[in-house]
């Protein structure tokens, strides 16, 4: 039984057509394994564009990013950041073809990647709907700032620096700290370094880890988790998923994997509610790494990683 019409409200923050604009981000700089760079291609390989036009969408994709152009040739670390010119160059590239579509009243589906990407993204998302809010589901919370962070892997800090937390950076100045403690839900968490655990309470961001998933199951939890940020589901909605959320029987080729995350259904159950609100205006699919693991585990977290953007995009069960 569908109580209310998800044609209409879908398409509250979108023009007619229904558009989705492909964003393929072939970046590995936000950590150290190789690999990850080809999740996007392997996802558009896999047939994501036309499993979404088949949904009745209109896909637009004319080709992943060429990061290859942005070099940052003599980038040594600062402080203990990794790869820190390039990372901010990619995202300040990502931040503006995000914002771009979004003006262009297309919905930016962007594939990483690693999730260092989030901070170009959800800038692009923050320029054009400063009211949006963020659910950001993984096994991790990307917290860390460049003081608190163990392994100067940017990808665990993109939340950080949206948030404006920890010391200003130059080369990251593009990236404006409009981010709320209050506009941010997390799903998904279970495993934080202690630094992070400290933002979190410091800040009082709400958190969904494993162990409320547990208790109360996904339903509750999704419901409690867009209470907070958008209680009359009025406001845009931008869904980062980092497939580590899932459990890595779920999700096995990732860089970071967790025990004890998400099931598949659990998941796809978070990407189906989101989408139900008709307040999606940007998604993000990140962290697949197809050169992680066996042969099987790879084709199976490209296919969980279109799955979920499916679901996300309106992919019902009936
Ligand atoms: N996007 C991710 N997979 N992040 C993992 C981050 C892991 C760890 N907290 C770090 O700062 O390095
Ligand atoms: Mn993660
Ligand atoms: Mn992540």
């Amino acid at each position: 039984m569908v109580p209310t019409s998800q044609e209409c409200s879908s398409s509250r923050f979108l023009p007619d057509p229904k558009t989705v604009a492909i964003v393929g981000c072939p970046f590995r700089g936000g950590q150290r394994k190789l690999g990850v760079d080809k999740g996007p291609i392997a996802l558009v390989e896999a047939g994501l564009p036309d499993q979404i036009k088949e949904l009745g969408w209109k896909v637009k994709f004319d080709g992943h990013h060429q990061f290859e152009e942005i070099s940052a040739e003599n980038d040594p670390p600062i402080g203990k950041l990794l790869n820190p010119r390039l990372v901010s160059k990619v995202c300040k590239a990502v931040s503006e073809t995000v914002g771009d579509h979004i003006k262009n009243g297309e919905l930016p589906l962007t594939l990483g990647g690693d999730h260092s990407l989030a901070m170009g993204t959800i800038s692009g998302t923050l320029d054009r709907y400063p009211e949006a809010c963020v659910v950001w589901v993984d096994a991790h919370a990307d917290i860390n700032t460049p003081e608190t962070t163990g392994s100067g892997n940017i990808h665990g800090m993109p939340v950080a620096f949206l948030m404006g937390l920890g010391p200003t950076i130059p080369e990251f100045s593009w990236v404006k700290p409009r981010l709320s403690s209050s506009r941010i839900v997390y799903i998904g968490l279970r495993d934080l370094d202690a630094g992070e655990k400290r933002i979190l309470k410091e800040n009082k961001i709400k958190a969904f880890s494993m162990h409320e998933v547990d208790r109360w199951g996904i339903g509750r939890v999704v419901e409690m988790a867009l209470d907070h940020v958008n209680p009359d589901r009025d406001r845009p909605i931008h869904l980062s998923f980092d497939v580590d959320a899932l459990d890595p029987s779920v999700a096995p080729s990732t860089g970071t994997p967790v025990r004890g995350g998400l099931t598949f259904r659990e998941g796809h159950y978070i990407c189906e509610a989101v989408y139900e609100t008709g307040c999606l205006i940007a998604l993000d699919i990140m962290e697949v790494n197809p050169s992680l693991a066996d042969t099987a585990s790879i084709n199976q977290t490209i296919a969980v990683g279109c799955s979920l953007a499916r679901s996300a995009l309106g992919e019902t069960l009936l």
